[in-house]
């Protein structure tokens, strides 16, 4: 051990954040230090202190107590006390002894870690080249923030999801038909716009319902921990902004539109992203919109991007629907009559579209294409794909690209994305079983005097102060507002026969029943009224002792969701849900495959909705829609609106709104009038087959061909399942969980068991010492079919903090090591040397698509030979054996000067890399600009659904990112020191 004197400057070996010590005093035995950054003062035994001299060569940058920054040129020693002379900032040559050097000064770069003999273990440093390696790798590839997420690889839903996430602060309506998978399109594009740093903030908004279910979907599907805020979390912030409180906040539509002071703090908490889901109930009137739109139009002036999801977009009307457009792109969506005429219009693009295939050959379907493709471009591409000399290949290109062109530049699908069963395949056939009943006598009685006396429906309104027609289709409604009349003392349960027939249905074990061979079926309820649900529940316990849970809007969202658990649970739950209408929207009940319609919505799309909750991506059965009414009842002549005019239960079609807004009120008067009807049901028909004709020749082609292109879909799938089955990925996991302190053990079926160790480092998420850990696969399949399972990613979040810490920190930047090997005499160092890329930049740049930080590793001998291409990091790894650190620390100080010469020397060699670093970037960066950039400058002239904006954005992106890439820098991240030794030893 070296004496001490006071006033030298010493470091301690495990404590080097205390920051640079100062030698109080000492004798032989002890030496008293003095950490004033820390302000602790520490007493050693001076034969085993756990410190090193900190002594400054050639080269190195030192700072004064006074901030002055200064690079070492020399030194000189007077009794024992080091003075450094070398030059400030302004050049001029100053001296500095080592007593006022600042205690601040930190020792966590590589060099400096190095040189005062902090080392770190040898497979950390190897850790650290690996997870630059794999970071660089990751961070550019195309799927990034596709890969984690536990979701079976459904294309279009990839397909929307990489378009969308790589606009400029995306913008759209995410209207794929019911159970389609829209949450999981906003889930994916959150995850990715959050993994790439374009997003920060986002706040989504979702029916009170839907809370618990989305943060449920957030967490396991997507591994996001969201914040949910009511009004009771947000009072706990008392005056503090709640919206502060998170980074994802979740919040419910029903409280925030409700609440004009806590929109006020929505607004004030800057957010990069808003989600909101059933967006239908955004409604718009020119006499006045509703609360919600109103909130959802301040809040998305303020926030770059914007996802609304809706299944059912007309349902408020064709206006409604153009307003919440307008809320995507106020610019665009200006005019509704344009906007009709624009749909107009998509009949002869679909044509021309659908006209491709017929090329080269048929002159028709030139003249068709021709009509439609009105620039340069597009007729050079009709051009090639007319030429009868061109190869087969030329066309197939032509034809893709026109197909893209015409649907970019006319077509409907920047803002808005619609996916339907019919093109999407795979989903299970719905099978239609009307159950007539007869009048029970106490509906009978109103029924037959409503048909006798024009003047009883008015009084009947009165008297129950109900709105028409509900009071004609709901008859357990009227009769409940009725319960003065002595003939309706009994509650409405008793009286009628639906809910015989349901508990017949329930205990009937044939194959048409609910208890047959296969077991108990769950059967799902749905009715009009909450009022109704809660009597369906009494009537099925007290009449046939079944417990049947119910789901109303008016329950808290914690009995909510125990209802719907108890329904999910398959083997102790229970048989029956009961839901009302607007409670069970946006539910989750595909495991359930019968479906109750208690009575009937009288918005098509209300209907549509109901049979959504089954019917949807997972579903494994056919769908058996029983819907019981009575005979010459109002109810049944709504039944044969929906059956015989629309085929409302065999599929979704996407026109129930135009009907509804064509048919609507006649509908309502026609409920009591069988001649009346029958004509209404006729007409209705026929505008059916006329609008599903004119949509799927227009609108709803253009819809499908955009809302997935395969080509595409297929190209990101390819690159997720790239990630999915990197063998690379376990290799660095065990690594990692071996250096981080975590067990694993194989639970056989490729489940492995993470759990913490003693050793473990604190902080990993789901890992906290002295809990179980948890089980994770590498399995896609294996996670989608068990819940309990993770999926091992390099998305998960295990992997993103391990890799962070390892990145952002100093484990592993230094280390020594030695080497045996026969060939190389003994006492010979080598050093080498990784270098990363800098290069600051705002994150939603997302430069690290072009350029991550980049490793560049160089080995030297110490003669400074240049031995990077003959030794591989790997190569040199497998043969280098660990050396204890106090041994390491000897051996560094033993050869201070010559590493310092080739730490110098090292970073000329690894400059000379970086312009072809920077090049490459600059290069990938372009080729993914540029073209784009041209395709939205061609777009911008033909489709006004291209924002300015956007346009402008990507410019002045590209530019930023230029600059960025240019300013590229590289510095030392790591270095390890290589001894050889005798290989005898
Ligand atoms: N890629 C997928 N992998 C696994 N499950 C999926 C996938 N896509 C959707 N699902 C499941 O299918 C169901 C329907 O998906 P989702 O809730 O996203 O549909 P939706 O279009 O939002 O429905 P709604 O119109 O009723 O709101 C959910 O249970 C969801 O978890």
């Amino acid at each position: 051990m070296s004496d001490f004197s006071p006033g030298q400057r010493w470091i301690s070996d495990g404590e080097a954040e205390l920051g640079l010590g100062t030698v109080l005093n000492c004798d032989t035995r002890s030496v008293t230090i003095l950490f004033s950054a820390s302000q602790e003062t520490r007493t050693y035994n001076t034969r085993q202190a756990p410190l090193t001299r900190v002594q400054f060569g050639s080269g190195d940058r030192i700072l004064s107590a006074d901030g002055c920054q200064m690079l070492v040129d020399d030194s000189k020693e007077h009794d024992g006390l080091i003075t450094y002379i070398g030059q400030d900032d302004s050049g001029e040559v100053r001296e500095l002894p080592e007593a006022k050097l600042a205690d601040t000064m930190q020792f966590d770069q590589a060099r400096d870690r190095l040189l005062t003999g902090q080392v770190d273990r040898n497979d950390w440093f190897d850790l650290r080249f690996r997870t630059l390696h794999h970071h660089q790798r990751i961070e550019q590839h195309s799927a990034l923030g596709f890969s984690g997420p536990r979701i079976d690889l459904i294309p279009h839903q990839l397909y929307i999801a990489d378009e969308v996430a790589r606009r400029h602060a995306p913008r759209v309506l995410l209207a794929d038909e019911v159970g389609l998978g829209k949450t999981i399109e906003a889930g994916l594009i959150l995850h990715r716009l959050l993994l790439v740093g374009r997003v920060e903030r986002a706040l989504i908004l979702v029916p009170d319902s839907l809370t618990h279910q989305w943060l449920v979907e957030l967490l396991r599907r997507f591994s996001l921990s969201v914040t949910l805020l009511d009004e009771s979390q947000s009072q706990a912030h008392g005056s503090d902004n709640p919206f502060g409180s998170g980074q994802l906040i979740l919040g419910s539509q029903d409280w925030l539109f409700a609440n004009p002071a806590r929109q006020e703090q929505a607004l004030a908490s800057r957010f990069d992203l808003l989600i909101v889901d059933e967006a239908h109930h955004l409604d718009w009137h020119e006499e006045g919109s509703g609360a919600g739109y109103q909130c959802v139009e301040s809040l998305s002036a303020e926030i770059d991007g914007l996802l609304l999801l809706t299944a059912t977009p007309e349902q408020m009307g064709l206006k409604s629907h153009f307003a919440r457009l307008r809320l995507l792109d106020p610019e665009r969506y200006h005019d509704l009559e344009r906007f009709k005429q624009e749909e107009r219009h998509y009949v002869e693009v679909a044509g021309a579209i659908d006209a491709l295939d017929a090329l080269p050959g048929d002159t028709q379907a030139r003249t068709k294409v021709d009509a439609v493709a009105d620039d340069r471009d597009s007729q050079a591409l009709l051009e090639t794909l007319t030429n009868l000399e061109a190869s087969a290949e030329q066309h197939d290109a032509a034809r893709v690209q026109l197909r893209d062109a015409l649907l970019d530049r006319h077509g409907t699908g920047r803002v808005m994305f619609r996916n339907s069963r019919r093109h999407v395949g795979g989903f299970p056939e719905r099978r239609y079983h009307p159950v007539p009943l007869a009048l029970p006598s106490a509906y009978r009685r109103v029924v037959r005097r409503l048909a006798r006396d024009e003047d009883y429906l008015d009084e009947l309104l009165i008297e129950t102060g109900m709105d028409h027609p509900d009071v004609l289709i709901y008859p357990d409604a009227m009769y409940r507002e009725l319960s003065n009349d002595p003939l309706n003392a009994e509650d409405w349960w008793h009286i009628d026969p639906r809910i015989n027939w349901l508990l017949e249905k329930l205990s009937d074990d044939s194959e048409s029943g609910f208890a047959n061979k296969k077991g108990l079926e769950k059967v799902l309820v749905i009715a009009h009224h909450r009022e109704t649900a809660e009597g369906i529940a009494e009537g099925l316990r007290v009449l046939g002792g079944y417990h049947a849970p119910v789901f109303h809007e008016d329950l808290s969202l914690i009995e909510r969701d125990r209802a719907a658990a108890a329904f999910a649970d398959e083997e102790d739950g229970c048989q029956v849900l009961v839901c009302s209408e607007i409670g069970s929207e946006g539910r989750n009940f595909q495991f359930c495959r019968h479906l109750v319609m208690f009575d009937l919505p009288q918005h098509p799309d209300q209907l549509e909705q109901r049979i959504g909750r089954l019917d949807r991506i997972g579903q494994q059965h056919a769908i058996e829609i029983h819907v019981p009414t009575f005979e010459g009842s109002p109810g049944e002549r709504l039944l044969r609106w929906y059956h015989d005019g629309m085929d409302a239960f065999s599929a979704p079609h996407g026109v129930g709104s135009d009907l509804f807004d064509a048919f609507g009120d006649a509908l309502a008067d026609a409920l009591l009038d069988d001649e009346m009807l029958t004509e209404i049901v006729e007409e209705t028909r026929e505008m059916f087959s006329a609008k599903l004709a004119e949509r799927d020749a227009g609108r709803n082609r253009l819809l499908e061909l955009n809302a997935c292109r395969p080509a595409r879909a297929k190209a990101v799938i390819d690159a997720v399942s790239e990630l999915d089955d990197d063998k690379a990925l376990p290799r660095f996991v065990e690594r990692a969980l071996d250096i981080f302190g975590v067990d694993s053990q194989d639970l056989g079926g490729d489940v492995m068991l993470l759990s913490p160790s003693q050793q473990m480092l604190d902080g990993l998420p789901g890992l906290a010492k002295g809990e179980e850990g948890f089980s994770a696969t590498y399995r896609r399949d294996v996670a989608l079919a068990r819940d309990d399972i993770q999926r091992l990613s390099w998305e998960h979040p295990l992997l993103r903090e391990m890799m962070g810490r390892v990145i952002d920190g100093t484990m592993g930047n230094s280390a020594l090591a030695l080497l045996r090997h026969p060939a190389i005499p003994s006492g010979r160092l080598m050093a080498e040397l990784v270098f990363r890329t800098h290069c600051p930049a705002p994150k939603r740049l997302h430069l690290n698509r072009f350029l991550p930080p980049t490793a560049v590793r160089v080995l030297l001998d110490e003669s400074g030979a240049n031995l990077t291409d003959k030794i591989s990091f790997t190569g040199l790894s497998k043969n280098v054996q660990k050396v204890n650190k106090s041994m390491a620390r000897d051996l560094i100080k033993s050869r201070h000067e010559q590493l310092r010469a080739l730490l110098t020397q090292g970073e000329g060699e690894a400059e000379r890399e970086l312009p072809s670093i920077i090049e490459a970037a600059e290069t990938r960066m372009r080729a993914q600009l540029d073209n784009e950039l041209a395709r939205l400058t061609a777009l911008a002239e033909h489709n006004p659904a291209v924002r300015d904006t956007e346009v402008q954005a990507l410019k002045a992106e590209r530019a930023a990112l230029s600059d960025a890439i240019e300013n590229t820098r590289l510095r030392l991240d790591a270095v390890r020191v290589v001894i050889t030794v005798d290989a005898e030893r």
